[in-house]
């Protein structure tokens, strides 16, 4: 049985598999801003995507993702809490049954409907592979998805859906800046974290914008359209593939704003 988001295989039994689920920097957290320190030392994010390295749209059977040529430094994330070079390497997202919760990160215990994750690399690294075992090797951006508006950046991502409905499938996807899907202003907060789904690997840069992006609830249904399984397979509808908040293990969460 692999992991999953279902009662026999969903979060709270990842530990035996993955026994770091109770390491001492897990990810997602719950977010306290008034524990926050604000450190004036943090940069502003500098984030610069080339939609040219969009390569394609798959659904891997716990969300969907984007995937990004990632042989050159076309989109890459410098400065913010890092140091060097991280290149992007995909992006997906974690969302809900319903509209009062999806996020991973919550903010003093407000769930978001959704959470998007743009996974960035650090090129100090041979590959991404490589990086994802490093302390410092990746970096993910965290944007939360607010219920309320369109959002115009996201509907081409639906637009695809058709294609990659079930578990396995794949689909070219080009020419996707996902710059737009960003908040306009680029506060954040910071720590040390893992990925929020098997391997849990303690390797992740954590940057959580404090700006959520508006979704729709019609555009939140699409998402809850597609499904968790495969071609074939009874149908189970992809929804509340979210890990919920780890345990914070006395790690310190920094500010980019006062
Ligand atoms: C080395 O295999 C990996 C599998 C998944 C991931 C990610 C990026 C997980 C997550 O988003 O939580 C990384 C590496
Ligand atoms: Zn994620």
């Amino acid at each position: 049985m692999s992991w999953g988001y279902a009662e026999d295989n969903g979060p709270a039994k990842w530990v035996a598999n993955f026994p770091i689920a109770d390491g001492p920097r897990q990810s997602p957290i719950d977010i306290v801003p008034g524990e926050a320190s604000y450190d004036a030392g943090l940069k502003p994010l500098s984030i610069k995507y080339d939609p040219s390295t969009c390569l394609d749209i798959l659904n891997n059977g716990h969300s969907f993702q984007v995937t990004f040529v990632d042989d050159n430094d076309s989109s890459t994330l410098t400065d913010g809490p890092i140091s060097g070079t991280y290149r992007l390497k995909q992006f997906h997202f974690h969302w809900g049954a319903a509209d009062d919760r999806g996020s991973e990160h919550t903010v003093a215990g407000t769930k978001y409907a959704a959470e998007l994750h743009l996974v960035h690399w650090n090129t100090a690294y041979p590959s991404f592979g490589e990086a994802a075992s490093k302390p410092d090797g990746l970096a993910v951006v965290g944007v939360f998805l607010q219920v309320g508006a369109e959002n115009a950046s996201l509907q081409r991502l639906l637009d695809a859906f058709d294609s990659i409905k079930t578990k396995g499938s794949q689909t070219s996807f080009a020419n996707f800046d996902p710059s737009t899907m960003l908040p306009g202003c680029l506060d954040y907060w910071t720590y040390d974290g893992s990925l929020t789904t098997p391997p849990l690997l303690e390797s992740v840069t954590w940057i959580v914008c404090k700006e959520p992006v508006s979704v729709s609830p019609e555009q939140m249904a699409k998402f809850r359209s597609l499904l968790f399984s495969a071609d074939g397979e009874a149908e189970c509808c992809m929804m509340d593939n979210y890990r919920p908040p780890q345990p914070l293990k006395g790690r310190p969460v920094r500010a980019s704003f006062q």
